[in-house]
């Protein structure tokens, strides 16, 4: 693909990055790349790599499954080859960022995230208080067939008090503002995986 040229695709989340500081795309990874990432998700699953996540960060960071109940397992390059196709759609978008709204993002940290049944992630902002380096989260989202009744939705609270959920369908994108955005992960019923990351500027 040429690098140079912004598809329709990475525009429309420009764009609303730009106009509201959020954007939500349905079909944003190809669906076998979905499965593909499922499926190795599952996988280290199952070999124990996922760990319980923690909240805040270094000396302060502290497992508290009454605030957030999730595992989780950090990417890196060169692991397999569904995570590389990832990294490299998230550096499109990078790059897509930085060309048209001057962000300065300068490099993704992002990990594999499981929810059990009763699992939840009570409402927070993703930046941190002594670190301000996570300027844009993305959250894309892996599970076939999702159901009103599976819970689960991404809550994401907006201006005047309105309320938007995202079903964790596969295939979906969410990216927003990380310092700006309080959200929240309800409840899930059934196992429910994503990947979620953040685009750091320089420290
Ligand atoms: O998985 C989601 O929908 C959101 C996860 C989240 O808020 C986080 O990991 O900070
Ligand atoms: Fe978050």
């Amino acid at each position: 693909m040429n690098t140079l040229a912004i598809t329709p695709l990475f525009e429309r989340i420009v764009d609303d990055l730009a106009t509201k500081g959020w954007s939500q795309q349905a079909a944003f990874t190809p669906e076998d790349l979905t499965a593909q990432l499922a499926e190795e998700c599952r996988h280290r699953a199952e070999k124990g790599q996922l760990e319980a996540a923690g909240i805040g960060r270094g000396n302060a960071k502290a497992v508290n499954t009454g605030i957030r109940g999730d595992k989780i397992q950090w990417l890196e390059q060169g692991q397999n080859t569904a995570v590389d196709r990832y990294l490299e759609l998230m550096e499109q978008l990078r790059a897509a960022l930085n060309r048209t709204l001057f962000l300065g993002l300068d490099e993704l940290e992002c990990h594999f995230a499981l929810y059990s049944p009763g699992a939840f992630y009570k409402k927070h902002v993703d930046r941190f208080r002594d670190d301000d380096r996570r300027i844009v989260t993305c959250i894309a989202y892996l599970n076939d067939n999702w159901l009103p009744e599976d819970g689960g939705e991404l809550r994401i609270y907006l201006e005047h008090e309105h309320v938007h959920e995202v079903p964790p369908q596969a295939g979906t994108l969410v990216v927003f503002m990380s310092a700006d955005l309080a959200h929240e992960v309800l409840p899930v019923q059934r196992e429910r995986l994503s990947i979620t990351g953040w685009f750091l500027r320089r420290a």
